[in-house]
């Protein structure tokens, strides 16, 4: 049997707090419960931490910065969530993304207006 990644579990999770109207307390349940707002102020805030981790020097500063992009990455994973889309929908759009420039996409852009 093939198990089923980290993100794939987690969304489950993750989709299962959304639908749920009782039960024990939950974290997702009461970001869902804010919706798009309430998740999307831990997004900034974790981002902060995110980017403050980034200079932090030494091995506990690095260990340091995968627990905030662990932090962020959740949060994302909620908003995903709270719209009822997969965490396979942002693989999918990095495979399309993949093998192509992000300065040559950039260039190759419509001007705006
Ligand atoms: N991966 C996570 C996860 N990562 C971080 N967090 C929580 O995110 C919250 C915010 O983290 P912070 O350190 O920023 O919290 P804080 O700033 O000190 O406090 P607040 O500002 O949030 O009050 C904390 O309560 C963390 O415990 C998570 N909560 C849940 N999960 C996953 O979600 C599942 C469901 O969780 P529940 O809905 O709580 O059952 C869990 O089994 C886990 O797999």
């Amino acid at each position: 049997m093939v198990e089923a990644s980290v993100m794939t579990s987690l969304m489950k999770v993750i989709a299962e707090r959304k639908a749920q109207t009782e039960g024990p307390p939950s974290y997702v349940a009461k970001l869902m419960k804010g919706g798009a707002a309430a998740i999307g102020a831990k997004i900034v805030e974790e981002a902060a931490e995110v980017v403050e981790a980034g200079d932090e020097p030494g091995e506990a500063g690095r260990e340091h910065l995968v627990k905030e992009v662990a932090d962020l990455v959740f949060h994302a994973a909620v908003m995903l969530g709270y719209r009822d889309l997969a965490w396979g929908d942002v693989e999918a759009e990095l495979q399309r993304r993949s093998g192509t420039s992000g300065l040559v996409e950039k260039a190759a852009r419509k001007p705006k207006g």
